[in-house]
């Protein structure tokens, strides 16, 4: 084990790979064992690529390595960016050797992971994330693809990476919105599965918020530990990986609705928990106590508490009847069982859900 990082696996038999978390990895970590070809191609964004690109090169010494930089943006995670990279690598003659690199947050990861998983019927990828939300949670699990102006990531693949490189001093950069987005995926891991870690998150979330390194590095550990177990155990979401879905119906929705980019993904998914708290207390599964509590903590993390003024809940029940995980027309929504453990669902009342909508959109 080297001093210089903390490693996990995502336990795949023969497709498993590393996670790196340590600081200043970014140009020291050598990532050309992971390159089984001469080339590689970095597709990053026009904010990051000034911060971090000449650093990720130097990560890759001995390959040949060029550059597609993308409009910054979740609503840039379309159809005709996706088909930018694909420009790129055929412009500067990529084969089915190539390697792409995703340098940059949740939304570069998943369009360059999809982009992999398309060109020549699929090349491999490696995850360099550079926000607090790819660190914790997008860069790990294979989860690739773009947005439908109807819906949320609704189209994509499973395509795993080599290895995610996860450089925890690039968040010094980060703006403190971005900062609170992440923390929502980091508390969700404590709400679904970790008690222990929901208590330790009570205790360092003013550290977490301020940035503090020793704080960071401890959440982003634990964070992707919970991630790269789940998705060992149910890799492609037959049944168990649905919990890492925990206020993401309520808040694809609200993604959906304010058009993609005016709410963070990790804010609509801070008050999805939120709504998704209050549901399950309506149906008797945690106490009003609990509800407070989750509300406390989200707030604590910067996060906004309420869907965007004017939701309603035909709103919410329009967008949310395409979600991924309804079966047969059946809404199925991830509840909590108790605080540390999820369950998902199809049987909440719909007169529980009438409520939730009533206690949280402004104009129901
Ligand atoms: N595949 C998955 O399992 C999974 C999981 C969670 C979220 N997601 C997806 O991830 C996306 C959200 O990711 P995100 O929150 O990282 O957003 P993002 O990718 O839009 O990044 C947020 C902002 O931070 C900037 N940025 C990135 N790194 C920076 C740095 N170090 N310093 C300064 N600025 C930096 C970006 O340019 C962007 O403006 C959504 O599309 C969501 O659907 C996917
Ligand atoms: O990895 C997963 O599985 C997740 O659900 C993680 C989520 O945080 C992430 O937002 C994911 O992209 C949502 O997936 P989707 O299948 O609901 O689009
Ligand atoms: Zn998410």
């Amino acid at each position: 084990m080297s001093d210089r990082y903390r490693e996990l696996s995502v336990e795949l038999g023969e497709r498993s790979y590393p996670i790196f978390i340590g600081e200043d990895l970014l140009g020291t970590q050598d990532l050309s064992p992971f390159v089984s070809g001469a080339q590689v191609m970095i597709v990053t964004n026009e904010t990051v690529a000034p911060l971090y690109l000449d650093r990720a090169k130097a990560c890759f010494p001995g390959k040949r390595v060029d550059t597609v930089t993308l409009p910054d943006g979740e609503k840039f995670k379309d159809w005709k960016t996706l088909n930018s990279i694909f420009d790129g690598l055929l412009e500067q003659r990529h084969t089915r050797k190539t390697t792409l690199v995703a340098l940059g947050g949740g939304v570069i990861g998943d369009m360059a992971g999809f982009a992999a998983a398309c060109y020549q019927r699929g090349v491999p990828f490696i995850q360099i994330p550079t926000t607090l939300l790819s660190q914790v949670d997008s860069s790990v699990g294979g989860k690739t693809g773009i947005n439908h102006p109807l819906g949320k990531n609704m189209i994509g693949a499973f395509h795993q990476p080599q290895a995610v490189l996860i450089d925890t001093a690039s968040l010094q950069t980060l703006p403190p919105r971005e900062v609170s987005a992440g923390l929502a995926e980091v508390i969700k891991y404590g709400l679904i599965r970790d008690q222990g870690f929901l208590a330790w998150l009570e205790e360092h979330m003013e550290s977490l918020v301020s940035l503090k390194p020793e704080a960071l590095a401890e959440a982003i550990f634990r964070s992707c530990a919970c991630k790269a177990e789940i998705v060992a155990l149910d890799e492609r979401e037959g049944g168990l990986r649905a919990i890492l879905n925990l206020g993401h119906t309520f808040g694809h929705a609200i993604e959906t609705y304010a058009g993609y980019g005016n709410w963070l993904h990790g804010e609509a998914v801070g008050t999805g928990m939120l709504m998704a708290a209050e549901l399950s207390a309506l149906e008797g599964m945690i106490t009003r106590d609990d509800c407070d509590r989750i509300n406390r903590l989200i707030l604590r993390a910067g996060l906004p508490d309420r869907p965007p003024v004017g939701m309603t809940a035909d709103d919410f029940m329009g967008l949310m009847a395409v979600d991924k995980k309804n079966v047969d027309g059946l809404l199925r929504l991830v509840l909590l069982r108790s605080v540390g453990d999820a369950v998902v669902t199809s049987n909440a009342s719909p007169e529980n859900l009438a409520l939730t909508f009533a206690r949280f959109c402004s104009s129901t």
